[in-house]
């Protein structure tokens, strides 16, 4: 018996509240009548195209099948796939190159690489190939010698050197790199500046940071509009026909001009290409997922076992990897963060003087003459409104931000800087890198490299800055991540962690480089209240391990707990230094006493 039935004699439906325990309701879903008549005008369109082209006899397919895998057609076809994979990996490289000397701080550099890519974009292809064709006319011959001397070691024919296929190619590889190199900027542009910051202030080379760091997930952002470029290029290679080089294109019309069967020669080009194209989709296909490892919640599974896996009907394959396991107790026992060897090892380590350091953005003084020293194995707070400098200056401590006056030390060394007599000279970026790796630095949005899993994002500073074995590293990264209760996520990705679980990760990421000094900037503004409690556990652990530590916190409570330094700032001024005893329940500046009646 339906419920429909049984309501009916009861009361009208609409009077009837719903009832989740009855029985034997039946689902009707929503009709969608449009869906139904566009599918069925669909089906009647596609049978009629596909009749009219099988049935109609001028098609000429007879002369289709005996051309598609003829000698001639098939060597085009190879010459035009040769021409798409060469044109495309030079193109790619140099566009990878011009699009890195763009976004340079260098003028000269981005300059040039803007020069390139406003003419190439602006010259047609046809015009480039033509031009690369006469370039024997221009230069006879390319010598290779010493400029403005008589000394000359070779010399080529500019015509023998320069065939067809190789002014194809360079013509095809110079057009497709001015248009590759603004997808390849807009793919760098799209990846958080927090990455780049992380990555600096892990001491990781430029290169490094370029390849593993900022490409890695600017691929997400290329790959669509890169895989465009590559099918448009395979098609323009069509256009290397003004060359009398014969490729796909070339062969048919060569064919068709002498049998004139034009349009079954043509459908062999466009079958051809259709396969190419078909071929490229599915390679994007691919690499896009390869690349969308760590950027979605629920990764699918590879490409070619769920295609396999959907044929024989057996539903999609598990994803690459099984969703981590719920979040472990944060309350578990675990080993301490810092062993007595380490607390040892760290006593009178990391001794930080701040001298004079003042800092301007435009026309804002941020920081303003300011003077700070903390003893090594401190852990000092600093608080203050919005605005007063706080993490600038906590930033001059590890040379992220340049000061502009002043300088910082760490045990008597000066980060960023090299002493000759009453001037500083600013170090190389190599020399600031190695002395950064001394100094970690948690960040408000944790900066995790969201496409590297948890162990690869803790032992990428230890082997790629420190030269430690890869072995060595993922050992002590282990440990570290059993030390801060999260020993099963090794494996999981950033973003399938929780906000309290990801700050956790980038202080075990910090501390893997053994740092004598450790900054938080604001480590627990980003989490939800209840997730605080457990970043803050694993600081106040780290606070009597004798390393130096610097947070900027809004955390009051927090900061009278952990930190044996208050530092109060305004204006980019310290207004007031002492202990937390001291500064919260006498302050002797006006303004720390305003600021504590409003956050207390
Ligand atoms: N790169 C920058 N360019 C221009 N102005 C900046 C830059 N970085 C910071 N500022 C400005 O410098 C001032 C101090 O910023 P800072 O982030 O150091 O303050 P804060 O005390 O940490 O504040 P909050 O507690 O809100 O984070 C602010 O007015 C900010 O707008």
């Amino acid at each position: 018996m339906t419920v429909t039935a049984d309501i009916g004699e009861v009361a009208s439906p609409r009077n009837v509240p719903f009832s989740p325990d009855r029985q034997g309701y039946r689902v009707v879903p929503a009709r969608h009548p449009w869906r139904v008549v566009g599918t069925v005008v669909a089906v009647v369109l596609i049978f009629f195209t596909l009749q009219s082209i099988l049935t109609n006899p001028r098609w000429g397919w007879d002369v289709f099948a005996r051309f598609f895998l003829s000698e001639p057609v098939l060597v085009g076809l190879a010459r035009t796939l040769l021409l798409t994979v060469l044109a495309s990996a030079l193109g790619f490289l140099l566009g990878t190159l011009l699009a890195f000397a763009r976004v340079s701080p260098s003028p000269l550099l981005s300059g040039v690489s803007w020069a390139y890519i406003w003419l190439l974009r602006s010259i047609p292809l046809i015009v480039l190939l033509l031009v690369l064709n006469n370039l024997g006319y221009l230069y006879p011959t390319i010598d290779v010698g010493v400029p403005f001397t008589s000394l000359l070691f070779a010399q080529y024919n500019t015509v023998e050197m320069f065939t067809p296929f190789w002014v194809a190619v360079v013509g095809l590889s110079l057009n497709q790199a001015a248009f590759s190199a603004e997808i390849i900027r807009g793919g760098i542009l799209s990846v958080d500046q927090g990455q780049h910051e992380a990555a600096a202030a892990l001491g990781l080379s430029r290169r490094r940071q370029a390849l593993s760091i900022v490409l890695p997930q600017a691929m997400r952002a290329i790959l669509p509009s890169g895989f465009n470029e590559m099918i448009g290029l395979a098609k323009s290679t069509s256009m290397v026909y003004v060359l009398a080089l014969p490729e796909l294109f070339y062969t048919v019309q060569v064919i068709y001009k002498r049998n004139l069967e034009v349009i079954p020669l043509l459908m062999v080009a466009t079958i051809w290409y259709l396969i190419i194209m078909s071929v490229l989709s599915i390679v994007q296909l691919g690499i896009e997922r390869r690349f969308a490892r760590g950027a979605v919640r629920t990764p699918s599974g590879p490409l070619l076992p769920n295609v396999l896996a959907f044929l024989s009907g057996r539903g999609a394959a598990p994803a690459v990897k099984s969703p981590p396991p719920a979040p472990a107790s944060t309350t578990a026992v675990r080993k301490p963060l810092v062993t007595a060897g380490e607390k040892l090892a760290r006593r009178g380590v990391g001794r930080i003087e701040i001298r004079d350091v003042s800092k301007r953005f435009g026309a804002l003084t941020v920081l303003d003459g300011v003077d700070l020293d903390l003893a090594p194995g401190s852990v000092t707070a600093i608080i203050g409104p919005s605005g007063a400098g706080k993490s600038t200056l906590l930033r001059t401590i590890n040379h992220l931000e340049r000061t502009d006056t002043g300088f910082v030390t760490i045990d008597d060394e000066l980060v960023g800087y090299h002493r000759d007599g009453q001037t500083l000279y600013e170090l190389k970026e190599a020399a600031i890198r190695r002395r950064r790796a001394a100094i970690g630095m948690v960040f408000q949005n944790f900066n995790l490299f969201p496409h590297l899993t948890v162990i690869e994002n803790i032992i990428e500073a230890p082997v790629s800055v420190q030269g430690v074995a890869r072995a060595e590293a993922v050992e002590l990264a282990k440990d570290l991540l059993a030390r801060i209760g999260l020993p099963e996520k090794a494996d999981a990705y950033p973003r399938h962690l929780s906000g309290g679980q990801q700050q956790r990760v980038a202080i075990a990421r910090a501390l893997a480089l053994k740092p004598k000094v450790l900054l938080f900037d604001e480590p627990t503004s980003a989490l939800d209240p209840e997730l605080v409690g457990e970043v803050l556990d694993v600081i106040k652990e780290l606070a009597t391990s004798g390393t130096t530590m610097v947070i900027v916190t809004h955390e009051i409570g927090f900061a009278r707990e952990v930190a044996d330094t208050i530092v109060f700032m305004e204006g980019g001024k310290i207004l007031e230094v002492g202990t937390p005893s001291r500064v919260f329940t006498t302050p002797t500046h006006q303004r720390t006493r305003e600021f504590l009646a409003k956050v207390l």
